[in-house]
C-alpha cells in the first residue's frame, strides 16, 4: 500500500534544505521499494505571498490526509510581526495544533566526527545523546487571552497566558516516561515550579505518573539551572521533558552541543503517530539563497519520518549511516566547519549523502 508524504519547504533556507531531503527520500523510496507518493504545498510566508494566508485550507487539508509531513522552516523579516504572532491558529502553530502534534521529540546527538565543532570541550560532550521531549500544542505559545491592549492613560501592554491542563501534562509525560523506559531509565522534568503555578501542577502530575513507571528515575530541575547544567555537564541528562517555550529554548541550546543547529532534527507526533518532521532551526534569512545552509538536520528529520510514521526502519538507518559516512569523509558545511575539513555547500552535501546511500 502506498503512503503519502507532504513536503512543505516554507521560507528562507527551507526550499534549499527540503530539496536535498527530497532527493534522499526519492533515493530510499526506490532502493527500499517503499511506495511513497510525494506532494508539495505552501506554508508560512510563501503561502501568504501565494494565497494571502500562512496556512491555506488546501495545505491544511493535504496535511491532514498525508501519512507524514516534512517541513523546512517558515518566517522571515518580510512576514514576521505582531499580526502573525497574534494568530497561533495560523501558519506553523496552526499546523501543529490542527494536527494535534503535541509531542515534539528533539534528539541532540553528537556525531563523534563533530566533537571539535561542539561549543563544549570534547571530554564534556563525547558520546552525548539526549532526547528533549517538548510539549508542542499548549503552554504560553497557545494560551488565551493574549494580545496587546491599551491601558488607561494610553500606554500599551502586551500579554500572554501560560496554561496547561492536567490532561495535556499527562499525555506529554507519558511520551517522555515511555521514551525513558526504552532508553536509560532517566527522566528529568524541567519547570519553573518555584514561581509559576502552572508548573507546580506540571511537577505534581509528573510525580503522579512516576508511580506507573517504577523503573524510571524521575528528577526535577528549574529551567534556569537546566540551561546552565546543559552547558556545564550535559551528559547528566538522558530524557528531558518540558513545556513548549522552555523546550524551544533548551533545544536550541542543546543544538550547539552537537556542533550546530543545522544538525538537529525533530519529530512532532500526535496520538495516532501521524507526524510532522522538521529541523529544529528556523528559516535562517541571514544565509538564505546562498546555497550554504546545512541540510543534514532536515535529512535526519526525513530519517525520523521513515522510522516513526512510515515503518521504514531500514531506510531510516541507511540515511543515518550515510550522514555519518559523509562526516567521515571530512565534508562540512560552513556551520560545522573545522580545521582540515573540506567545506561544501548545501547541494554538495546532499550529493554526498546520495552517493553514500
Ligand atoms: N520551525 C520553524 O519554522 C522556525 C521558524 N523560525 C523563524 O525563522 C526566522 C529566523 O529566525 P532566527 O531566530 O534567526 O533562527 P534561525 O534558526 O533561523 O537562525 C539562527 C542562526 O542559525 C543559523 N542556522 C539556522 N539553520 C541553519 C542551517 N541549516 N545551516 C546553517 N546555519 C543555520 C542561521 O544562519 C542563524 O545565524 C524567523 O522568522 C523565525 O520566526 C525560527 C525557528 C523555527
Ligand atoms: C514558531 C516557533 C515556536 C518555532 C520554533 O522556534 C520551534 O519550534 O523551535
Ligand atoms: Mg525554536
Amino acid at each position: 500500500m502506498s503512503q503519502s508524504v507532504l513536503l512543505l519547504p516554507g521560507d528562507g533556507i527551507g526550499p534549499e534544505i527540503v530539496a536535498e531531503a527530497e532527493r534522499v527520500l526519492h533515493k530510499v523510496n526506490e532502493r527500499f521499494d517503499l511506495g511513497l507518493q510525494f506532494a508539495t504545498a505552501d506554508v508560512g510566508g510563501a503561502a501568504i505571498d501565494a494565497a494571502g494566508e500562512p496556512l491555506p485550507s488546501k495545505t491544511l487539508d493535504q496535511a491532514q490526509k498525508s501519512d507524514a509531513i516534512l517541513l523546512g522552516a517558515v518566517g522571515g523579516p518580510k512576514w514576521d510581526g505582531l499580526e502573525m504572532a497574534l494568530r497561533p491558529e495560523k501558519g506553523l502553530l496552526g499546523l501543529r495544533s490542527n494536527l494535534e502534534l503535541f509531542a515534539n521529540l528533539r534528539p541532540a546527538i553528537l556525531y563523534p566526527q563533530l566533537a571539535s565543532a561542539s561549543s563544549l570541550k570534547p571530554e564534556v560532550v563525547s558520546g552525548l545523546d539526549i532526547l528533549i521531549v517538548r510539549e508542542l500544542t499548549g503552554g504560553i505559545y497557545f494560551g488565551q487571552p493574549r494580545g496587546v491592549r491599551e491601558l488607561e492613560g494610553g500606554e500599551r501592554q502586551g500579554y500572554n497566558t501560560y496554561v496547561y491542563s492536567e490532561s495535556e501534562i499527562r499525555r506529554i509525560g507519558r511520551v517522555a516516561f515511555e521514551a525513558a523506559q526504552q532508553r536509560n531509565g532517566k527522566l528529568c522534568s524541567v519547570d519553573k515550579a518555584n514561581v509559576l503555578e502552572v508548573t507546580v501542577l506540571w511537577r505534581e502530575i509528573m510525580n503522579d505518573l512516576a508511580k506507573d513507571y517504577p523503573e524510571v528515575e524521575l528528577s526535577h530541575m528549574y529551567v534556569d539551572n537546566a540551561a546552565m547544567q546543559l552547558v556545564k555537564a550535559p551528559k547528566q541528562f538522558d530524557v528531558i521533558v518540558t513545556g513548549n517555550m522552555f523546550g524551544d529554548i533548551l533545544s536550541d541550546e542543546a543544538a550547539m552541543l552537537t556542533g550546530s543547529i543545522g544538525m538537529l532534527p525533530s519529530a512532532s507526533l500526535n496520538a495516532e503517530k501521524q507526524g510532522m518532521y522538521e529541523p529544529c532551526h528556523g528559516s535562517a534569512p541571514d544565509i538564505a539563497g546562498q546555497g550554504i545552509a546545512n541540510p543534514l538536520a532536515t535529512i535526519l528529520s526525513a530519517a525520523m519520518m521513515l522510522r516513526y510514521s512510515l515503518q521504514a526502519e531500514e531506510a531510516a538507518q541507511a540515511i543515518e549511516a550515510a550522514v555519518s559516512a559523509v562526516l567521515d569523509q571530512g565534508l562540512r558545511t560552513a556551520d560545522i566547519m573545522s580545521e582540515g575539513a573540506t567545506r561544501v555547500g548545501t547541494r554538495e552535501m546532499g550529493d554526498a549523502v546520495l552517493a553514500a546511500l
